[in-house]
């Protein structure tokens, strides 16, 4: 079996990494994420990830209690270092090998980020999760994921979120809502489609980085993806 491609960018879903808890890691679920993750890796394809922090912490939550925007938006970061580590050690515990690399400097804890030594870890078979996002407040892990893929020379970004693709309207909040198979960043951007944030887009449009919008709840689905199959919705040039 040959995969479609040969380095990829996985965004992770924070939130997804609740499973069915109110808040934080649910071992089981993270167990089940790593298991599709080893699928693709086992093909032999270069994997970086970006993993998100909303089961723990989003910045607009904590400005919503009048906390400083830039502020919260660091804990937000800093939760994302708690996730990256959960997931690597599960990885670990699954016999793949992660490393951790953090845009914001906590060098006793995990790596920094380093573009050149990310890309080495890819080519020795080894899974790079980035954590910290991109390392500066007022930004998401959406964009993260646009900026890394872009610097490490990912054939796409791969978003594993707990809807099946991009709808017409959010489908938690409109029933009715209907989902493309296929749509191009300038008709997402000009809808405004809030599953991923505006910069994000934009990055992956300048850069023509094609974006894979899927469920990290499908079994198979992140695999399919990278065999080339149709699965959720693909964003293109
Ligand atoms: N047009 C749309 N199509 C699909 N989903 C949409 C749309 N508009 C809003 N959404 C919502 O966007 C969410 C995914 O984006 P979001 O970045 O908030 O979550 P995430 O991927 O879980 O990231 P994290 O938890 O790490 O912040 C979906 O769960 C969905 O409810
Ligand atoms: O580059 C970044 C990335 C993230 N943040 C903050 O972290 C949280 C969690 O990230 P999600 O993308 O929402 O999962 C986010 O709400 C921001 O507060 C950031 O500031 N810069």
């Amino acid at each position: 079996m040959t995969a479609a491609y040969g380095r990829i960018l996985l965004k992770l879903s924070g939130e997804a990494l609740m499973g069915d808890d109110a808040y934080g890691i649910n071992p089981a679920m993270l167990a089940s994420i790593v298991a599709e993750v080893k699928s693709v890796a086992d093909l032999g394809v270069e994997i970086g990830v970006v993993i998100g922090g909303g089961n723990i912490f989003r910045g607009v939550a904590g400005t919503a209690t009048g906390m400083d925007r830039a502020t919260a938006d660091y804990m937000g970061m800093l939760a994302t270092v708690m996730n990256a580590m959960a997931l690597s050690d599960a990885m670990r515990q699954a016999g793949l090998n992660g490393r951790v690399q953090s845009a914001l400097n906590i060098e006793q804890v995990v790596e920094p980020y380093i573009r050149g030594k990310a890309i080495r870890y890819l080519e020795e078979g080894k899974i790079v999760i980035f954590a910290a996002g991109t390392g500066n407040p007022f930004f998401t892990t959406d964009t993260a994921a646009a900026l890394r893929g872009s610097e490490i020379g990912a054939e796409i970004v791969l978003k594993a979120t707990k809807v099946d693709g991009i709808y017409t309207a959010d489908p938690k909040q409109d029933p009715l809502a209907t989902r493309f198979a296929r749509i191009s960043f300038d008709e997402a951007i000009g809808r405004d489609l809030k599953v991923l944030d505006s910069t994000a887009f934009a990055l992956c449009r300048d850069q023509k980085l094609p974006i894979n919008v899927f469920s990290i709840f499908k079994p198979g689905a992140l695999k399919r993806i990278v065999m080339g199959e149709d699965e959720g919705t693909l964003v293109h040039v």
